[in-house]
């Protein structure tokens, strides 16, 4: 599917979709316990790949008046009688392959061309260094992945600056494991919130896990325990859209966001990105609620290494926004989907932005007039779709963003609630 957005206004309230980070690990970690429910889930595309895995581990998963039903395997995944398709979920790709590391026997993963293309090399050393067994069939560090080894748990030393999803990975099979788990961080540790989210989850679920000197330490020997259903809070990454299409295009009241409740996502902090570039916004934290005005907005410089989910974001607000607006500390941004450091360059390029790319820095030479609608590419990237679909509210005539319906990975409805909200969308098949 394609989108043709048309520059337009903008207005109105809108719900922010559950948060994909939550929504991974309450299910998976249901699927450690005996059962729990997960309420208020998000269901989409990369979900859908965790709530597989648990099924394919021995679990259930039943949907029951918007929540997730779990019936857990008790921290003893079986062996899948098939391959586990993780799709384009890097998330579920690395927390499936440690849980698979404790079945007695093997689990084959794979997933789409983008997800085969992503490193999953430190985590399948971590796994050895543990006794089990982990290989990439091709020898690449890519998946397809087989992994199996009964691991009882020990000390691994891995990479911090790859992927924080491995240590994630770790803490929540290393629970339930005899041993424990414990990580010695070899470098400093990029996308760090997300590490946070994982112990926030894992306290809710009864389990133990904490940050030592060197990295991480879970105990083990513990059980997964809920009694009452686990809500999942709003999603930051996916607010950003809707947050940077108010300040870019709102007009009469703005753009409100619900579901705004703090929580451990470091990608809350576009909030503050956009209050230091100039916009109007405020965030009322007890009411869950964010409002945005259009207002003008100047360049700044912004570290995404706690937050790289934000840059395609931040890069189409640099585009709009005069003067520079330098997003640093990005080269991990490179291993997700696809490397979106260059596909932010080269598709704002493409609608008219001056854009310098160095190797770990994104520099976007801002103004909204140099904006023209063009069609540009999606990168087969949810993020890459959504942040270029704002960009099409302020460009210059018609944009087109190839490869729409990525969106299901995250934010399943997105150009729905963007159409609520008033802009001037036409989806379409090639
Ligand atoms: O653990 C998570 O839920 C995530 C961690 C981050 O990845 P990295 O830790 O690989 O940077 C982030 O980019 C991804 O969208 C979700
Ligand atoms: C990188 C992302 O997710 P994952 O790593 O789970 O594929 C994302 O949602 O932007």
């Amino acid at each position: 599917m394609d989108v043709d957005i048309t520059r337009s206004r903008v207005h109105g309230r809108a719900r922010a979709p559950p948060s994909k980070s939550y929504t991974h690990r309450a299910i998976l970690a249901a699927g450690y316990s005996d059962g729990a429910v997960v309420a208020d889930p998000l269901v989409s595309a990369d979900t859908r790949a965790t709530m597989r895995a648990v099924e394919a581990f021995g679990g259930r998963v039943d949907r029951t008046d918007g929540d997730l039903d779990v019936t857990g395997f008790a921290g003893r995944p079986g062996v899948p009688d098939d391959v586990v398709d993780c799709a384009n979920s890097g998330t579920t790709t690395r927390i499936v392959t440690a849980c698979a590391a404790l079945a007695d026997g093997l689990t084959v993963l794979t997933g789409d061309n983008s997800l085969r293309s992503r490193p999953q090399g430190p985590l399948l050393d971590a796994v050895d260094q543990l006794d089990g067994r982990a290989e990439s069939t091709r020898g690449n560090g890519q998946a397809p992945l087989v992994v199996g080894g009964s691991v009882a748990g020990g000390a691994v030393s891995i990479p911090g600056d790859v992927s924080s999803q491995y240590i994630t990975a770790l803490l929540m099979a290393g629970a339930v494991t005899d041993e424990g788990i414990d990580i010695d961080l070899e470098t400093e540790l990029k996308s760090a919130p997300y590490v946070d989210i994982t112990l926030e989850v894992l306290d809710a679920f009864g389990v133990e896990a904490a940050e030592t000197v060197a990295g991480y330490r879970v105990p083990g020997g513990q059980q997964y325990e809920r009694d009452d259903p686990y809500p999942v809070p709003g999603d930051f990454s996916s607010m950003s859209y809707l947050l940077a299409a108010g300040a870019v295009a709102a007009d009469d009241g703005g753009v409100v966001v619900a579901g705004a409740y703090p929580s451990a996502q470091g990608d809350s902090a576009i909030v503050d990105v956009l209050e230091r570039m100039g916009a109007d916004i405020s965030w009322d934290r007890e009411a869950g609620e964010i409002t945005v005005r259009r207002s003008d907005l100047s360049g700044v410089e912004v570290d995404v290494g706690d937050t790289p989910d934000l840059l395609p974001t931040i890069a189409v607000l640099g585009a709009v926004a005069d003067g520079d607006t330098r997003i640093v500390n990005c080269e991990h941004v490179r291993l997700k989907e696809t490397d979106r450091v260059r596909a932010m360059a080269t598709e704002l390029e493409t609608l008219g932005a001056a854009v310098t790319e160095e190797p770990d820095t994104l520099t976007i030479h801002g103004g909204e007039s140099d904006l023209r609608g063009a069609t540009v590419a999606g990168h087969d990237d949810h993020r890459i779709v959504m942040s270029l679909a704002v960009a099409g509210l302020v460009a210059e005539g018609t944009t087109t963003v190839a490869g729409a319906g990525h969106v299901d990975v995250s934010f399943p409805g997105f150009f729905d609630v963007l159409y609520d909200l008033g802009a001037e969308l036409d989806e379409h098949e090639r």
